[in-house]
């Protein structure tokens, strides 16, 4: 880090008003706000009642408070900027693109529809597991879908995107927090139906199921590549590997087969090669773009968790 950044962090670096005090000091500091509130309360001016008074006085405590919250604000915006630029950076001495690295620099914009370069195919998450999630998994599974609506508007290609089994703590957590979702006109289609009977009603999806994949990490056939008019499964769940084999047994039972991500030739994961939803999603995208999986999980997985070339080779 030059001393120029380093001069910037330190004159950036966020503080609380209270962060530093002792407990002696905020309690002293906390009475002496109590006495100067009853020194301000004898300076009432006159045809104001007390409550007036009150209610004026509250009102600047928060407008001050206000206007700490956003300098606090702006200075973290600044922080980040900073260690963005340290870390493009380090990412350039080694040779690396930082916009090939997830958490790179700011990402593409939003691409008109028209504009996309359409696949034919489509990539369905299957939401049927909402009671096997924790509370705070159903927190995560819904940002992941936020987060793989937007990585289809941004992608040069178009992928046709549909959540099934949408409903119970998932819909109220979309309804509750995340409302923006039903003016997502395009782009994405939350269907209340199950797998099964969304897949029946859709003219594209053959009789046999015979251009229907569905992903799993718990299979040893290999995804190979994507092909036009295919329909990929991703299972939307976070379950911290609680139930393996879980969408594996769903897909046998329906008759889908199952393919895995190539991943043991590209990232170096211990145990079992999982991904999370929106991972996987991504990486479909990415594999579109680039037609092959090496650079598509270099765009997507963090570097440190990739097999150095060299080492692969070996
Ligand atoms: C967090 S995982 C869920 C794991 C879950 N226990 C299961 O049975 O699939 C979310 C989904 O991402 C997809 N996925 C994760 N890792 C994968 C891999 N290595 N290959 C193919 N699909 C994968 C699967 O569709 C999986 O259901």
């Amino acid at each position: 880090m030059s001393q120029l950044e380093a001069n910037k962090l330190s004159e950036i670096s966020p503080v609380s008003p209270t962060e530093g005090l002792s407990l002696n000091e905020s309690f002293s500091s906390a009475t002496s706000k109590v006495v100067s509130r009853r020194e301000a309360d004898k300076n009432i001016p006159e045809g104001m009642s007390k409550s007036q008074w009150k209610k004026l006085q509250k009102r600047k405590r928060f407008d001050d408070m206000k206007q700490q919250f956003q300098e606090v604000k702006r200075a973290k915006r600044q922080q980040s900027r900073a260690n963005r630029r340290i870390r493009n950076e380090e990412l350039r001495a080694k040779g690396i693109d930082p916009s090939t690295v997830t958490g790179g620099p700011p990402k593409a914009r939003v691409i008109d529809p028209e504009d996309q370069i359409p696949t034919d195919s489509s990539v369905i998450i299957d939401c049927a597991f909402d009671d096997l999630m924790l509370e705070k998994e159903i927190v995560s599974l819904s940002n992941q879908i936020t987060r793989i609506y937007s990585d289809a508007r941004r992608s040069k290609y178009a992928v046709g995107l549909v959540v099934t089994s949408f409903g119970d703590r998932l819909e109220s957590r979309f309804d509750d927090a995340l409302s923006q979702y039903k003016s997502w006109k395009t782009g994405i289609n939350f269907s209340k139906d199950s797998l099964k009977d969304y897949l029946e009603s859709q003219p594209y999806v053959k009789d046999d199921l015979s251009n229907v994949v569905y992903l799993s990490a718990d299979t040893d056939d290999k995804l190979e590549k994507l092909s036009k008019d295919e329909v990929y499964i991703i299972g939307g769940i976070v379950d911290k590997g609680r139930h393996k084999n879980l969408c594996q047994n769903k897909a046998q039972e329906m008759r889908i087969q199952t393919k895995r991500l190539p991943i043991d030739e590209y990232i170096k994961l211990s145990g079992r090669k999982v991904l999370a939803t929106s991972h996987v999603f991504e990486l479909l995208l990415k594999w579109w773009e680039f037609k092959d999986w090496k650079k598509a999980f270099e765009a997507v997985i963090p570097q440190r968790k990739l097999i150095e070339e060299k080492s692969r080779e070996d």
